[in-house]
């Protein structure tokens, strides 16, 4: 099979184990983001797939070969790293062509090569800079095009974009994103950004110390979290305590002074759970409707593409995402309706 299976892996450092029985798949030609908090493994997972760090047990295999063994300059994997690390003395065109200098690959197959890579990474004409006259989003375009003169058999990217400012990292998002799918490199992306997962990737593993928390495409992995960690780190949910209740052959969950109705029902009457609910998951009107609860508005926050409202269910206090056309409708002091989406309504033990 081609791209990347990673089998059974688990790293300690002496007594500190990192990474607890890791597994997963990366489709050949897919972009598969490493997503989690600072200090969770995923630095670790690239280090040992590119073969700097070596796992306790497990395997890496890569196009359906297995290369846990292998040396790290026997394989032939791209890295780009988050300060980029290149070679400050070194013009731009040495830069990229290192890799293949090191190959021993000729003058010639290096100029072709090096040139290929500088147009790839719109970079054409500038092989004769210096890395110390270039932007941060170019040097960045360096590092990129010096992972992929190899042909590398896949590419990592540890956190490649976090040094950029705001505006040029999400251009390169863009373009980082354009590059990967014209050359349909496997690619595993590390970061701790959720909305840079959700823009880039094909697919998202959230990992929460040491574990894989979830796996899924971004559109279910923000709908459909599977765990309140999950809800909370791919953006802000409401998380709410209640009793799980059946009425009427009808799922609600209680909680102080409001109930929402959910659409299924694992558990028994009276447990425990916890809601997580989107604030854009929420229905509102001025009206009361069926199944709404009352939601007085405490706070307004207008920020352009949504205009968002805190405020008091029953005791609890939300926040609720509404459109930016709707802002006017809903003021501080105002007692709207609300109902979360039946759909998206999640709740956990
Ligand atoms: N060489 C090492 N020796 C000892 N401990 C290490 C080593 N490398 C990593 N660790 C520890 O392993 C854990 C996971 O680190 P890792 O860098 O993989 O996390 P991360 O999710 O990439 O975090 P960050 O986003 O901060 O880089 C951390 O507790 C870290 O301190």
């Amino acid at each position: 099979m081609k791209g990347l299976v990673i089998k059974n892996i688990n790293k300690s450092f002496g007594s500190n184990q990192v990474l607890y029985d890791i597994n997963f798949e990366v489709k050949d030609g897919d972009f598969v983001s490493l997503l989690g908090p600072s200090g969770c493994g995923k630095t670790t997972i690239l280090r040992i797939i590119n073969g700097l760090e070596t796992a306790d047990t497990g395997a890496v295999i890569v196009n359906g070969e297995d290369i846990t063994k292998v040396p790290v300059e026997k394989r032939n994997i791209g890295m780009v790293f988050q300060n980029y690390a290149l070679f400050p003395t070194m013009s731009v065109a040495k830069n990229i062509g290192y890799g293949l200098n090191i190959r021993k690959k000729s003058k010639e197959e290096i100029a072709e090569k090096v040139d290929w890579a500088l147009k790839l990474v719109k970079l054409e004409g500038m092989g004769d800079r210096k890395i110390t006259k270039l932007s941060g989003g170019q040097q960045q375009r360096v590092a990129l095009a010096r992972a992929l003169v190899i042909e590398p058999s896949i590419l990592l990217l540890d956190e490649p974009l976090s040094a950029l400012d705001r505006k040029i990292r999400a251009e390169m998002q863009y373009e980082l994103r354009n590059i990967q799918q014209n050359i349909g490199i496997t690619t595993i992306f590390v970061t701790h950004d959720q909305e840079e997962a959700l823009t880039m990737s094909d697919k998202i593993i959230l990992m929460n110390k040491g574990v894989i928390e979830q796996e899924a495409d971004p559109i279910n992995l923000y709908n459909y979290p599977k765990s309140i960690f999950a809800s909370d780190f791919l953006g802000k949910a409401n998380i709410l305590k209640g009793k799980l209740v059946e009425k009427d052959g009808k799922w609600a969950v209680e909680g102080r002074g409001w109930t929402i109705g959910v659409n299924h029902k694992d558990g028994r009457d009276g447990d425990s759970v916890s809601v997580a609910v989107r604030g854009e998951h929420f229905n509102i009107d001025k009206n009361e409707f069926e199944g709404s609860q009352e939601f007085k508005i405490t706070n307004k926050v207008f920020t352009g593409s949504v205009c968002k409202l805190l405020g008091n269910m029953g005791e609890d206090e939300i926040e609720i995402s509404i459109i930016s056309l709707d802002a006017e409708k809903y003021q501080v002091g105002d007692t709207a309706h609300v109902m979360p989406t039946l759909e998206t309504t999640l709740y956990f033990k």
